[in-house]
């Protein structure tokens, strides 16, 4: 059996809003949105991976809080953990430094208004539950089996 590869997404809120983040590449997935973040490297906990691919990805000091219950799966063997996180004082403001080439602060409500990459959908819903915040236009509720 394949052990999977957690990739850290992390939901990155300021002021009431969440990070998104379009990717440039690879062809595949660019022009779609997704909370970011990366994958785990050997050795290195979930909470670490996180601080670092924000810093390399977007140039910001993050602190991360609670992972969000859940798993979401994306090609094997990865599977895609969020982690909530904000800014630590004094850090830069977020950039499209690398893997992104937009970035936006959503409310909620405006959660439903980018083209989420197909697992960041039931994630960023989850995520937004967890919290107590409004889904928005991200629609429905989770199905009956509330996976
Ligand atoms: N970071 C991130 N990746 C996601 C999300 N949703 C999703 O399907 N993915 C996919 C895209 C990629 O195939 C994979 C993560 O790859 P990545 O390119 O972000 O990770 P990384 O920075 O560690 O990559 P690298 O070192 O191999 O270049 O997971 C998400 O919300 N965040």
């Amino acid at each position: 059996m394949t052990v999977p590869i957690v990739v850290v997404g992390a939901a990155l809120f300021d002021g009431g809003r969440l990070l998104a983040a379009r990717r440039s590449a690879p062809a595949d997935l660019a022009g779609r949105w997704e909370l970011p973040g990366g994958k785990v490297e050997p050795g290195e906990t979930p909470d670490a991976a996180l601080v670092r691919e924000l810093r390399e990805e977007l140039g910001v000091d993050a602190e991360p809080g609670e992972r969000v219950p859940g798993e979401w799966p994306l090609r094997p063997p990865y599977v895609l953990h969020v982690w909530t996180a904000r800014l630590r004082p004094g850090s830069a403001a977020p950039e499209p430094l690398q893997d992104h080439d937009e970035l936006r602060w959503l409310t909620p409500e405006e959660t439903g208004d980018v083209d989420w990459l197909d697992q960041d959908v039931p994630a960023v819903r989850r995520t937004l539950a967890h919290l107590g915040l409004p889904g928005g236009a991200l629609g429905r509720t989770e199905g009956p089996a509330g996976r």
